[in-house]
């Protein structure tokens, strides 16, 4: 169990593993060298005691995503109620250094008086909204922080849109940097864009609570007014307008895995958000999508946030260990789910809607064949759109603004259910968002 213990605890918070490819770092090793924030200590068991919340920040690049984070465990540190986390171990990547930017998202932890966080940063750069979208699928509600000093830009607007599209219910936003705004008309001007903006994408912009602060502040310990106070109010408008999710303990389990690591001498850990379902240690389960045939494994062992843990249940953050289970057969996007539950399809009708230029996708129309990439929960996967068998007219283009069914056809398949939420993204740029209506096989 220590062994465990050691070696997820870095891991669960901060999932880094796309960074370490790129870079050619050996994720264990890393693991196994460092051992951040005294890991080493015995397992305790997880504290259930508060009703737990998965939550995150969002928003534009550079606008103060990851220094927020960094703030609100200072500030919670200094209650007890977290351990501090400086912006450098937050965006601790050699790259995520170098370049000033959050690359990968990172899990970090804290509680308030009444629940327990799990908390994602997410990056904001364009180039990494892959990674936001993985980091957005397990919050139940989320921070948008946006720079007083832009106001609303590209990846506030595609951030939102992917929030409501991955399941978001509920935003609170954070308008940051206000210690380099003089005019105070420039900050009604920010807060009143953003309810329009919210109630464009569906979140309740009248209501939604706006907190205006400094998050550098906070950090550094000045002005508490725009500071430490304002992440409290931030904490309370997130304890109150973002409501405990109803889990779904009584379906059978399912996991989407967001990461995968081994443990020499131990086997293969994969992790990632418990969509539903409870699981106990030594359950057996099924490995589904991506490849053929599932595969049949045991959980020998669970753990969430360096905590060992008997059980794993819907909404956690978890570590689990799969026994005979080789790390290059689990991937990013499979599910663990109790056996015979779910099944993997390729082909599925789909209800879509497609981004106009204005609202950051396509210039042009797209015909029938069009293969973007397809992100459902923590899966991206390629694919492939046909008009459904009963349009008479195939050449019929698909044009910006329209909202299409079409038929939609997966490269490998994965564990598809109707209802669930997807996003197209071509070149960089999300381009629809869907839904699945029907299961075709
Ligand atoms: N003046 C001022 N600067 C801030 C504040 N908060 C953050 N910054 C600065 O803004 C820059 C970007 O901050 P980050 O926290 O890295 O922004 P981010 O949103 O995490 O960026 P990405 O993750 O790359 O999208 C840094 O130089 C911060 O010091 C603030 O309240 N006031
Ligand atoms: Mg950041």
């Amino acid at each position: 169990m220590v062994v465990l213990t050691r070696s997820l605890a870095p891991l669960l918070r901060t999932t880094r593993l796309a960074v370490r490819q790129q870079k050619g770092i050996n994720p264990i090793q890393q693991v196994f060298g460092k051992d951040a924030n005294g890991a080493r200590c015995l397992a305790t068991a997880f504290d259930r005691s508060k009703p737990h919340v998965n939550i995150g920040t969002i928003g534009h690049v550079d606008h103060g995503k990851t220094t927020l984070s960094a703030a609100i465990t200072k500030r919670q540190a200094e209650k007890g109620l977290a351990n501090f986390l400086d912006y450098g171990s937050i965006d601790k990547a050699p790259e995520e250094r170098k370049r000033g930017i959050t690359i990968a998202t990172a899990h970090i932890e804290y509680n308030t008086e009444n629940r327990h966080y799990s908390h994602v940063d997410c990056p904001g750069h364009a180039d990494y909204v892959k990674n936001m979208i993985t980091g957005a699928s397990s919050m139940d509600g989320a921070i948008i922080v946006v720079a007083a000093s832009d106001g609303q830009m590209p990846q506030t607007r595609e951030h939102l849109l992917l929030a409501r599209q991955v399941g978001v219910q509920k935003i609170v936003v954070f308008v940051n940097k206000v210690d380099a705004i003089e005019d105070k008309e420039m900050l009604e001007l920010v807060e009143m864009e953003m309810r329009e903006l919210l109630t464009t994408y569906g979140f309740e912009g009248d209501e939604t609570p706006i907190v205006l602060g400094s998050a550098l502040c906070a950090l550094d310990g000045r002005q508490p007014e725009i500071g430490a106070q304002k992440i409290d109010e931030l904490l309370k408008a997130v304890d109150e307008w973002i409501p405990t999710p109803q889990r779904d303990v009584e379906k059978p389990f399912l996991m989407f895995v967001e990461d995968v690591f081994s443990i020499p001498g131990r086997g293969t850990v994969a992790s990632g958000r418990v969509e539903r379902g409870l699981l106990k240690r030594d359950a057996e389960v099924e490995l589904v999508g991506k490849g053929e045939a599932p595969i049949k494994t045991k959980v020998t062992d669970i753990e969430i946030f360096k905590k060992s843990c008997e059980e794993s249940r819907a909404g956690d953050n978890s570590g689990l260990l799969l026994r005979s289970v080789k790390r290059e057969d689990v991937k990013r996007g499979m599910v663990i789910a109790k056996p015979g539950t779910v099944k993997a399809y390729k082909k599925f009708l789909c209800s879509m809607y497609v981004l106009t230029k204005e609202e950051g996708g396509r210039h042009t129309g797209f015909s029938d064949n069009y293969k973007p990439q397809l992100f459902l929960r923590t899966a991206d996967e390629a694919a492939a759109l046909h008009w459904p068998a009963d349009v008479p007219d195939r050449s019929k283009m698909v044009m910006p603004g329209d909202n299409v069914e079409m038929e939609c056809e997966l490269h490998s398949p994965l564990a598809i259910e109707t209802g669930q939420r997807f996003n197209i993204r071509e070149g960089g740029r999300t381009v629809a968002t869907g839904l699945v209506t029907r299961v075709i096989g």
